[in-house]
């Protein structure tokens, strides 16, 4: 187990910078997850903690000691790569065992035929062996020791590359994008199985994915990145139901949030293009503002509801079944080129064309600035006029 502590990370290839001020503590047995669109800097990140690509600035400790001097197999850390990096012409065995042979015997007592003159190495393999196959037993992958890596299938390779990894018993794994080259059905359930392995084996997990879903899923927190900065670190659910911009809400969250664009007019009233009031926030008249409603917040009210108007007249574009669930695409006709998904239970009989009436939430509602900045949605203050008009609509 170990702790691992970033400050002021920056790095730059050349004149151009891919990270800066990177400030991350990774707490001792945490699974944190290092999310964000490609080219953000996750995999440059995880490659300098590894001691695999020197920072340009900044200072990393694992568990209080300064690292940045040390060479990768000095810093008590493990890397699991996606393209598993195995060697082709050893065998499991060999490839697992390759990190204790490495720390354990010499450069000769590896040679191949001067080995089996080394006594040494006659009494350090059997504990190696033992070390592998209990590893193996761990991954069940204890039947494939013998064979080649072109010999196995993209999930059991990934195993043999986390054995290689478990075997050195390290303080920190890292992880990048180490389920991207399996299919959709395997990398689900890889995905249950790293989190099992993380709480057997107690030890801290820095992992590195593209994949929301993965990071949702997995992690203890979340850091998303986003061109070389950490724009929020926090529990999956912190992020969800509290992104602190409008980059970490897009991007967090299947299928997306529906982003409107409004203005703000007195009383803190947004508004959105066809005029009609939305809700009340805390920003400024003239100002704008976009508005985020969740899927799962919005609701398809019956055709002909006689209880309210619709706050929202739309027209249904598709629907996605998903079997469980369905996901309902709509226009909106007075704001051309807005779309909104709702996630509901079932589509009913309702065809693609069919005008329906959309409610949404205004206490779920998410409310950025015109930097994207997450603002409170609804003021404390009396409501005005306006509001009254708006909470009319959607109360
Ligand atoms: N050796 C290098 N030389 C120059 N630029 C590099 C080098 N390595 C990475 N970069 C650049 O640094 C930026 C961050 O790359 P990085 O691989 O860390 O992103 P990422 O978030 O892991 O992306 P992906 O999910 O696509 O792997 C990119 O713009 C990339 O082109």
């Amino acid at each position: 187990m170990a702790r691992v502590e970033l400050e002021s990370i920056g790095k730059s290839f050349g004149d151009t910078a891919v990270l800066s001020g990177i400030n991350l503590d990774v707490e001792d047995g945490e699974f944190l997850t290092l999310v964000g669109p490609s080219g953000c800097g996750k995999s440059t990140l995880i490659r300098i903690i590894a001691g695999l690509e020197p920072q340009t600035s900044g200072r990393i400790r694992i568990d209080g000691a300064p690292v940045d001097d040390l060479r990768p197999h000095e810093r008590r850390v493990a890397m699991v790569f996606q393209s598993y990096a195995l060697y082709p012409h050893l065998s499991v065995f060999a490839n697992m065992a390759l990190p204790l042979t490495m720390q354990r015997l010499s450069l000769w007592e590896r040679l191949p035929l001067l080995r089996l003159l080394s006594a040494r190495r006659r009494r350090v393999m059997p504990g190696i062996a033992q070390e592998v196959r209990s590893v193996a037993a761990q991954l069940q992958i204890e039947p494939l020791l013998l064979r080649r890596p072109a010999q196995l299938s993209g999930g059991q390779r990934q195993r043999v590359a986390l054995g290689r990894a478990m075997v050195r018993h390290p303080g920190v794994f890292l992880m990048d994008e180490p389920l991207s080259n399996l299919d959709a059905k395997l990398r689900v359930h890889m995905r249950s199985e790293l989190t099992e392995l993380h709480q057997r084996l107690k030890s801290t997990f820095v992992y590195v994915t593209h994949d929301q879903v993965e990071a949702m899923t997995m992690s203890d927190r979340v850091a998303m990145m986003d061109a070389g900065r950490i724009l929020q670190l926090g529990t999956p659910a912190e992020l969800y139901a509290r992104p602190a911009n409008v980059t970490v809400a897009q991007f967090i969250g299947s299928p997306a949030i529906n982003l409107l664009p409004a203005r703000i007019e007195d009383g803190g009233i947004a508004v959105l293009a066809d005029g009609s009031p939305i809700l009340r926030t805390l920003l400024p008249p003239g100002s704008t503002a976009t508005i985020g409603l969740r899927p799962e917040t919005l609701r398809l009210l019956p055709p002909g509801d006689p209880t309210r108007p619709a706050p929202f007249q739309a027209r249904l574009r598709r629907v996605e079944n998903l079997g469980a669930e369905c996901m309902l695409h709509v226009d909106l006709p007075t704001l051309p080129g807005q779309g909104l998904v709702i996630r509901a239970a079932s589509a009913g009989d309702l065809t693609p064309g069919t005008m329906v009436g959309v409610a949404y939430d205004p206490a779920a509602a998410h409310v950025f600035d015109a930097s994207g900045n997450r603002v409170a949605a609804v003021a404390t203050a009396a409501p005005a006029a306006r509001l009254a008009q708006a909470e009319g609509r959607v109360s």
